[in-house]
């Protein structure tokens, strides 16, 4: 868990008193070669292009799990087995002050498939795709550490 707020885009102070908190579900699918996927942004939303991991925000009476398995069969056609939970980040944008709920998950039903006009990849560090979406980055130096420092 990270305490700290990572402002994006902007200069504006941490002080995030009296700011919503949108809550986010971020699944981490690695694959039985250690793989993990990215996808782009849909055209239309913010940072359209910008690659991250595939989720999205919980609606009311969701938890992470729940969020993130509806949003995953809507977005990329996968149907998730059990969401990990691992690492929250809480990231201030000027649109949005988001807590990500990054979860890792190993096991899931289907085929991919890009539901948004999305563009997918199975990566491994470094990553080949670019731009990564700023509250995305911390996710590969945790992966990195992982990787130097298994646990
Ligand atoms: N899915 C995802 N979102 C991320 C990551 N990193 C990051 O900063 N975000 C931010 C971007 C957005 O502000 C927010 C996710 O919101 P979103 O707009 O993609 O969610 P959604 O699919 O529910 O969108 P919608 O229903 O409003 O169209 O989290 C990441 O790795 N994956």
């Amino acid at each position: 868990m990270s305490a700290e707020v990572l402002v994006v885009d902007g200069g504006r102070t941490a002080d995030q008193a009296g700011r919503p908190v949108t809550e986010v579900a971020v699944g981490v699918l690695i694959d039985a070669q250690g793989r993990f996927l990215l996808t782009s942004r849909p055209p239309g939303k913010v940072y359209a292009g910008y690659w991250e991991f595939p989720g999205g925000k919980l609606e009311a009476g969701e938890s992470v799990e729940e969020a993130l398995r509806r949003e995953l069969i809507e977005e990329i056609g996968v149907c998730i087995g059990p969401a990990h939970a691992w690492r929250t980040q809480l990231v201030d944008y000027p649109h949005a002050l988001v807590r990500l709920h990054f979860c890792k998950v190993y096991a899931w039903s289907g085929e991919l498939q890009m539901h948004e006009g999305q563009q997918f990849s199975w990566e491994r560090l470094p990553v080949q795709c670019a731009p990564v979406l700023a509250g995305t980055v911390p996710v590969l130096r945790w992966l990195e550490e992982e990787a130097a420092a298994p646990r």
